[in-house]
């Protein structure tokens, strides 16, 4: 899509100073294309700079990360936090550990974090941070160390009313656990809200482990209920089979759906029966296998190492997995199968040019950015508890979800529809979040 000649002027000094960053360009671009309408009703925004203000971050930290392994070689990583933008609220963002991490791929994330929190109408501004450290077949001990060594060099960043990270790809319960422990030891503060995604017994929330998968379930019930739908009886496949995966599984299966596959980097594995959450929690969660073995326990199921989850036949498509995993060939055979409802439970999975097939086919379309914010809302959930040093049960807490992922549907919805372009989820999105963050930032002044 054109972008306006003056978003056109912003996009190019972005690229031009952020080189090689191309999932940042990318994440930046597919905003600036929903903006036209909005700049040009709100001149406003342009004189007083908004766009290239938001496009800049606040902060890059980028610092080394020594550690060592059980058998006492010594290897170094690099930790980066993004402090993008704080005009709602104290930064809030996950920390992903994975090898493709670099700062493009943070940027990207932090960039969409910013919209995705200004549209839960909660009081966080967006960040993001992690590390190029492969978790992959390390130990305990050596997750630990890595962990401890990380936040030695982040701690001075962060505070509960700085920026407050979370999990991502590669950083759970056990890791957010080692970071506390860690920031306790060298601040000598129990600060509880200082990082979310804790576990129950210090300081976690119910639902948190729960709450991205079950949010994009829930935004995708809502583009249901518009057409007299629901999950019930739908075939469903989900890409991934980690936190967010195992969770929108879970909804799916509660609200009468049955999801007939899931995947990891290594292939992905099909059960027309729907696949068992019980068996697929204790494969990936607690012994952290790979997802081959599910077909080896399973008659029913089956194993294909290469190829595309896509093919698979569906209904409902969620890619819970990681960035750009869904392209022009997945969108093509999702639509050729009768798939008319994607949402997105990843940051980012869809590439443009699948999103615009889904739009010239008429297949509803929830970006990441509004469907998979119900992780971060409810992560805004465990810091007022947090602060009121309450805890909530868990179906108060689901209940607040709940109503939370209704609110950003109508959200987007509603100005998608007062732009002129109804339906369209990824426009109403954008637009919803950058009218929260460009009022807020006219009424703090330049700073
Ligand atoms: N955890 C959250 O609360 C949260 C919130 C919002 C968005 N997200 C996004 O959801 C996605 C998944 O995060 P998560 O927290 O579930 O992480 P996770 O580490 O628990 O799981 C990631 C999953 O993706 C799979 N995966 C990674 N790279 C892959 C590849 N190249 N091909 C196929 N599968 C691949 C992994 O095997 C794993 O199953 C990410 O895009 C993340 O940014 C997570």
């Amino acid at each position: 899509m054109e972008l306006t000649p003056d978003l056109q002027e912003d996009f190019d000094i972005v690229v031009r100073r952020n080189p090689g960053e191309a999932e940042f360009h990318q994440a930046v671009r597919e905003v600036l294309e929903s903006l036209g309408p909005v700049v040009s009703k709100r001149p406003e925004y342009g004189e007083m700079g908004i766009i290239p203000r938001i496009c800049e971050p606040n902060k890059q930290i980028i610092f080394k990360v020594n550690w060592q392994d059980d058998r006492g070689r010594v290897h170094t990583n690099r930790g980066f936090r993004v402090q993008f933008n704080s005009a709602l609220g104290p930064y809030k963002g996950g920390l992903r550990f994975h090898p493709s991490v670099y700062l493009g791929i943070i940027k990207f994330l932090g960039f969409e974090q910013i919209f995705k929190n200004a549209l839960t109408g909660m009081p966080i501004g967006g960040g993001k941070g992690g590390s190029d450290f492969d978790p992959k077949g390390k130990s305990d001990n050596e997750i630990m160390r890595f962990c401890q060594s990380f936040m030695t060099e982040l701690a001075g960043h962060i505070g509960h009313d700085i920026d407050v990270p979370a999990g991502d790809i590669g950083v759970g319960t056990r890791e957010i656990g080692y970071m506390f422990g860690q920031y306790k030891k060298l601040t000598g503060r129990y600060e509880s809200g200082v990082l979310t995604g804790k576990g129950l017994d210090w300081g976690g929330s119910r639902a948190r482990t729960e709450a991205t998968g079950y949010g994009t379930v829930f935004f995708a019930e809502e583009m249901l209920k518009l057409t007299g739908e629901s999950f019930d009886g739908k075939k469903v496949v989900v890409s991934g089979s980690g936190n967010v995966a195992l969770y929108a599984l879970e909804k799916v299966n509660q609200l009468g759906g049955t999801v007939v596959a899931m995947s990891d980097s290594s292939g992905y594995i099909v059960d027309e029966k729907g696949i068992d959450l019980a068996q697929m929690q204790e494969l990936k969660e607690t012994r952290r296998g790979r997802i081959g073995e599910y077909a080896e326990a399973n008659a029913s199921a089956r194993f294909v190492p290469q190829g595309m989850i896509w093919d698979v036949p569906c209904e409902i498509a969620l890619p819970c997995a990681t960035q750009n995993e869904l392209n022009i060939g997945g969108a093509r055979a999702l639509i050729a199968n009768g798939c008319t409802l994607v949402a997105e439970g990843a940051n980012m999975p869809s590439t443009p040019d699948a999103i615009r097939a889904f739009r010239a086919n008429d297949v509803r379309f929830a970006p990441g950015k509004a469907a998979n914010a119900g992780g971060v809302a409810t992560s805004a959930l465990e810091m007022q508890q947090n602060a009121s040093r309450d805890s909530w049960s868990f179906e108060h807490t689901e209940e607040r979800l709940h109503d939370i992922m209704v609110g950003i549907h109508e959200r987007c919805w509603a100005t998608a529809e007062e732009y002129g372009a109804p339906g369209d989820y990824v426009l109403g999105a954008n637009i919803a979040g950058f009218i929260r963050m460009a009022d807020t930032m006219m009424a703090l002044g330049v700073i």
